[in-house]
């Protein structure tokens, strides 16, 4: 074999960041926050907590809850959660101030009310937000945006697409300026619009969406802990978001949507929607790259382009990746005498991120 065509068996990267993670309150964080900062420099936390992230004291708060839970290894204590607040229609663009001026809340997040987990409290009518958009577009806060329609005739698979049509292209005309991240993007409409779009616009991809389609959750039975919103779609825009994720353009990004649910509810007959990654996801992107030959463009996506995006510094430290198969956990305690089940629970993995005890 010529040295060109030898495949990459170690390779070391800046430190990733995570900019769109969900780590839960209470007890979750003894599970989840271990796992966040041995394998991310910094993360966007999201604020769909019941009840949710609503003011700057709130995320004030909720962040020392987070920290307090860090491991005192010195790759752990460079955590840095990133704080958001979750758009209600009482929100106002004083709160966007106060907010800036707290230093903690990085970007705010739209939750369609009803749209998914803890989105009840949610927006119903976007006009009611105009004055809180034009205060962010003003001082370059990020809305972070769940993008689904949740209008009931509207079908599963549609209504990422619907919620461009309906939704973002008049939020981007009358706000131009306002800097957006279409999160976990899921279709070659949402990959395409952004494409269309300027700077201010770009997107987050979770591992799940671009390493699977709607076969691996529904075919030769159900498999709960395959399903997240939004859903996985089918191949052909697996296909598109593996392409635009490995193709170098900072407007994608890292986001892993790790969203931990309880193993018994996502084994249900009503399962929770949510797939739990955050100790396997370097590994799981890897592989995504490495399935088309770009793992030279890994780097850009989980460790530069967002965070030029949200004005940050790259971070100075490096990670290791190491191709050796290992098995992902069966589940991790959780809760009080509960488990949690991550996704790829079971399976092999052909990346080890070093040192790999801290990371899993
Ligand atoms: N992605 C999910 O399926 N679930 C997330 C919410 C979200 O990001 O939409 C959760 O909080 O469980
Ligand atoms: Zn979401
Ligand atoms: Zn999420």
């Amino acid at each position: 074999m010529s040295a060109a065509t030898a495949p990459i068996n170690t390779f070391t990267i800046t430190a990733p960041d995570d900019w769109h993670i969900h780590l839960r309150d209470g007890q979750a964080l003894a599970t989840t926050v271990p796992h966040a900062a041995a394998n991310f420099r910094r993360a966007i936390c999201m604020p769909n907590l019941v009840p949710p992230v609503k003011t700057a004291a709130d995320a004030i708060a909720y962040r020392e809850r987070i920290l307090a839970q860090v491991p005192n290894d010195s790759i752990s204590q460079q955590f840095e959660p990133l704080m958001t607040l979750y758009l209600t229609e009482s929100l106002t663009a004083a709160d966007i101030e106060t907010a800036v001026d707290s230093g903690v809340v990085k970007a705010v997040k739209l939750y369609p009310a009803g749209a998914t987990t803890n989105s009840a409290d949610g927006v119903t009518n976007i006009n009611n937000c105009t004055d809180v958009f034009a205060k962010m577009e003003a001082l370059g806060l990020p809305l972070l945006v769940h993008g689904e329609v949740t209008h009931h005739h509207i079908d599963i698979f549609d209504r990422e697409k619907r919620f461009i049509d309906e939704v973002m292209v008049n939020l981007i005309d009358k706000f131009p300026k306002l800097k957006i991240v279409f999160e976990h993007i899921t279709t070659s409409d949402a990959a395409d619009f952004v494409l269309s779009q300027g700077k201010n616009v770009a997107a987050t991809i979770t591992p799940q969406h671009l390493l699977f389609n709607r076969n691996h959750l529904l075919v030769g039975g159900i498999k709960p802990h395959f399903y997240c919103l939004p859903i996985l779609k089918r191949q052909s825009h697996q296909k598109v978001l593996l392409d635009v994720a490995t193709s170098g353009n900072p407007k994608f990004f890292i986001g892993t949507d790790s969203a931990p649910h309880a193993t018994h509810t996502k084994e249900n007959a009503c399962g929770c929607a949510g797939c739990y990654s955050a100790s396997i996801a370097l590994p799981l992107y890897a592989q995504a790259f490495d399935s088309v030959g770009k793992l030279d463009k890994l780097e850009g996506f989980t460790s530069i382009h967002g965070a030029k995006f949200y004005g940050l510094p790259i971070n100075s430290d490096k990670v290791t990746l190491v191709r050796e198969a290992w098995q992902v956990p069966e589940h991790y305690p959780y809760l009080d005498g509960k488990d949690l089940t991550p996704l790829m629970a079971g399976q092999t993995l052909d990346w080890k991120v070093m040192p790999f005890n801290l990371a899993v």
